[in-house]
């Protein structure tokens, strides 16, 4: 059950492919057990109000070098700061990101964690359980016709998923998947060009489309007046390079939320 990535263009293909060989490569790595269930990124997100999922980001195909930073503290700076989720990249080559990164945000902070990478293969899911991550990342360019298979494997896994989309017809394929948290990307993953009305504009379809699900805007946010413009469409936000990048990522988060 592993998608057709021959068909998956630009930047967002060359990233899936090598994913694939470097998954099919990996010793799989005993983990230790965890203590207690992860806490629900989907109640986390299902909070009164805008929830912000404050992203561990150290390096991106767009933007570079980001931050050299150390996830546990910078988890904790997101927690005291008010986020309700920290998502964690953990792919090695184009992000820098580590299953390490993702097991010490785990212990570090109460908060559940999304295990932010490119799922290419079933085993990826059993690995994010193990790691102690509460959901996943699922995207429809990458999975396409396997996007519910993929959805029913997370959640037999133990796993929410986030179901990620960048247009109306990739909208379309995550609700017949069954999707119940949809996450849309304002980055186009083929050009990374970034284009702040995408999520407002996909998500006013899957509305029509009578999605009653948790919505999730995704990319480019760097401003209070961004996130106050997202207030009562989306569940959710999810901040990466903005946070990150500043010298201090809590002080950032406390900012956007206007809370300082
Ligand atoms: O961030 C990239 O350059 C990128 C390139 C190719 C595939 C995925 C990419 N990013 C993943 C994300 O969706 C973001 O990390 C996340 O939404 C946060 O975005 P931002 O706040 O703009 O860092």
């Amino acid at each position: 059950m592993v998608p057709d990535l021959s068909r998956v263009p630009g930047v967002l293909g060359r990233i899936a492919r090598r994913r694939l060989q470097l998954v099919e490569a990996a010793v799989p790595q005993p983990s230790p057990p965890l203590a207690g269930r992860p806490p629900s990124f989907a109640e986390a997100l299902a909070a009164p109000g805008l929830s912000v999922i404050a992203e561990v980001k150290r390096k991106s195909p767009s933007e570079g070098a980001i931050a050299d930073l150390d996830a546990a503290e910078v988890a904790r700076a997101y927690a005291r700061a008010g986020a309700r989720a920290v998502s964690v990249l953990t792919e090695p080559e184009f992000f820098a990101g580590s299953d390490a990164d993702l097991q010490a945000v785990r212990a570090a902070v109460a908060l559940p964690v999304l295990r932010k990478d490119f799922v290419v293969h079933p085993l990826q899911l059993a690995e994010a359980h193990a790691l102690g991550a509460s959901a996943v990342l699922l995207i429809v360019a990458v999975l396409g016709p396997l996007t519910g298979a993929y959805l029913d494997a997370a959640r037999r896994a133990g796993l929410d998923a986030l179901v990620e989309v960048h247009d109306e017809r990739e909208a379309e394929l995550a609700l017949e998947a069954g999707a119940e948290i949809l996450g849309v990307n304002n980055r186009d993953l083929t050009t990374l060009r970034v284009d702040l009305t995408t999520a407002p504009r996909v998500a006013r379809h899957l509305r029509t489309l009578g999605f009653a699900g948790l919505l999730v805007a995704e990319s480019g946010y760097r401003s209070r007046e961004e996130l106050a413009s997202l207030e009562g469409r989306f569940d959710a936000v999810l901040i990466g390079s903005s946070l990150a990048r500043d010298p201090d990522p809590g002080a950032a988060l406390r900012r956007l939320l206007g809370s300082t």
